[in-house]
Formats: structure tokens, sequence, C-alpha cells
């Protein structure tokens, strides 16, 4: 297989007669390997991944994968064999077997010959570990062998772009790292865009991450260029429990023996005993939504609000 090349040009989504555009006319590539989706809520991920997954038509714009254009009634075979998808919440049948459902599923597909079928059903559940309970009622299941059985369905086309919604939301910390590295070994060699608000999955599993906000492309690139955008504007700053807390874009609060520690973006010092800290991903990502940048030299106005 040949690395994936997803193009989107100029996509817009309009609703309510053009009164709402939910995207607004973005273009970006997506590379091979894991690439993290980013944005507050209502930023506009969940209408992009429908186009995508073909559930929804633009006002206009082109989204192609491998030269081949997706974006057409006409076109739905193309992108059931291109795209797979992971919505957030996926109806499970939970009277079946996961070998059932997936056979089902396969049907759905357009996977008519049985064999066939019952052969990449197999390596389906062999992909995503879950052969051995293969035939046990999807019922008794835990949320990450839900969300593993998920990901079976999502990928029994092979698809060259899979699209995970949220998939990690209410799993406990141990079945969380084992979906991620599943995530991560699916994309050796297709893209998989995940969106997610957990910054940390994304820091841990994708080289790249694409950030939208209202409807713009705020930010794509390497995620270490995220956490740079914040690169000396992150600071410390102690201040008593009692007291105010600072009026800057705050990333977390830390309550302390001394007073209680603020890690605030702004970009110059916002106060003498402020401490310099070195930039996270998250701090690159709340410097971008409040569109702090480096090059100003004055001090932060007391419009900033704290997150
Ligand atoms: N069917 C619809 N009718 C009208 N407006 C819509 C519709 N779907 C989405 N929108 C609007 O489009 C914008 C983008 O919504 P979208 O659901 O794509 O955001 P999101 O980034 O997925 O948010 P969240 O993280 O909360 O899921 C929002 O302003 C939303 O209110």
């Amino acid at each position: 297989m040949t690395a994936p090349n997803v193009t989107i040009n100029d996509l817009t989504v309009t609703f309510r007669r053009g009164e709402v555009r939910a995207l607004d006319g973005i273009s970006l590539r997506l590379p091979v390997g894991m690439v993290g989706l980013l944005g507050p809520n209502g930023a506009g991920k969940t209408t992009f991944m429908r186009v995508l997954t073909g559930v929804l038509l633009p006002a206009s714009g082109t989204v192609a994968v491998d030269g081949t254009e997706l974006l057409s009634r006409s076109r739905r075979r193309e992108v059931k064999a291109t795209i797979g998808y992971l919505p957030q919440e996926l109806g499970l049948y939970p009277d079946l077997s996961a070998a059932q459902f997936l056979d089902y599923m396969a049907l759905l597909k357009g996977i008519t010959d049985r064999r066939a079928r019952r052969a990449r059903v197999q390596e389906v559940l062999e992909l995503v570990s879950l052969s051995d309970v293969a035939n046990r009622k999807v019922k008794g299941y835990s949320g990450g062998m839900k969300r593993r059985v998920g990901i079976a369905q999502a990928i029994l086309n092979d698809p060259r772009l899979l699209i995970v919604d949220e998939p990690t939301v209410g799993l406990d910390p141990e079945e969380r790292l084992r979906f991620r590295s599943l995530l991560a070994r699916l994309a050796g060699d297709r893209t998989v865009l995940l969106s997610t608000h957990i910054v940390d999955d994304i820091v841990q599993t994708c080289p790249n991450v694409v950030v939208i906000e209202r409807g713009h492309i705020a930010f794509q690139g390497a995620i270490g260029d995220l956490a740079t955008r914040a690169e000396g504007m992150v600071w410390h700053v102690t201040r008593p429990a009692t007291a105010p807390a600072p009026a800057l874009p705050t990333v977390n609060v830390v309550p302390g023996i001394t007073g209680t520690t603020y890690r605030v973006i702004g970009s110059g010092a916002p106060a003498p005993d402020a401490e310099s800290a070195s930039a996270t991903v998250e701090d690159g990502y709340i410097a971008l939504m409040h569109d702090i940048a480096p090059e100003r030299t004055q001090q932060p106005g007391p419009g900033l609000r704290a997150v």
C-alpha cells in the first residue's frame, strides 16, 4: 500500500440556508499516519468528519483520496471503500457476538462472499485482539472492548482514511493506553484522523495535528510546532490562595503550601515574580485559541479571559 494522499480543498459547509458557516473554505492535506484533530466545542470538527465520511455534502469544495474525488452522491461506493469511521456513539447489538456483528457489518459493506467475509472478520478480530472472546455477546464486554469492536467494523474495508471521533472518552487509563497503541498500529500505512478533546491522547500518538476554530484551520503541522507556538509565553505565577487569579488564559492551577500556582499564557512576563516555563502542546493550543503571539510586546490587557 502506498501512502494515501488526502487533499481537502476550499471546503465550505453551511447550515440554516447559509446563516451558519460551519466550515468556511478550509484547505488542507492529511499526511499518512496519525493526525490529531483539535478544536473547541462548535468549531466544526464533527461537520468536517461528516463531510469526509460522505454523510454530509458541502456547499462547495473538494475532498480527494489518492486523486479520487469523493464528494458526490454518485461516489458513495468509493467513499465506502476508502473511508472507515468510528463515530462517538456506535450502536452495537448487545445480543450479538463480536463475530456476528462484524459479519453483519461486512455484509453491509459489500463483502458478499461468505468465505471472504469470514476470513476478513477473523483478520480484524485478530488485529484488535478480540479473537479469544469473538463468540461472546457484546453486552458482556468492557468499554474498551466495545470500542475495539467499533474499530474492527471501521477497518473491515481496509480503509485508506480512518476517522475516529472521541474514542477514549470513558475508558480507564489502561484501556485508553491500549486503544491508543491500537490506533498507532493501524496508522502504519494509512491516515488516521483522531478527533478528541483529550490533548494528551494526541500528544502521545499523533506526529501531526490540525486545529479547527470557528470553521477555519487555525493550525496544521507537526505537533512539536504547536508547542513551540507558546515558547517564551508560558509563566508560573504564585499568589496567596485568597488573591484573585491572574486575568490571563490559564492552563492549570496548582494549590500549594505557599499559595496557588497558576500556569498562564502571556506574551510578556505578567508580573516581576513570574517564572518562565517551557511550553507544552496544551500551552501552544491555548496560545493559539487566544491569539497570543510573542511578537506582541505590549502587556496583555484585562480583556483576556481565563480558561
Ligand atoms: N445541523 C445543523 N444545523 C445548524 N447548525 C449546525 C448543525 N450542525 C452543526 N451546526 C453548527 O455548526 C457549527 C460547527 O458544529 P460542529 O458540531 O461541527 O462542531 P464541533 O467542533 O464538532 O463541536 P463539538 O466539539 O461540540 O462536537 C456550530 O456552530 C454548530 O452549532
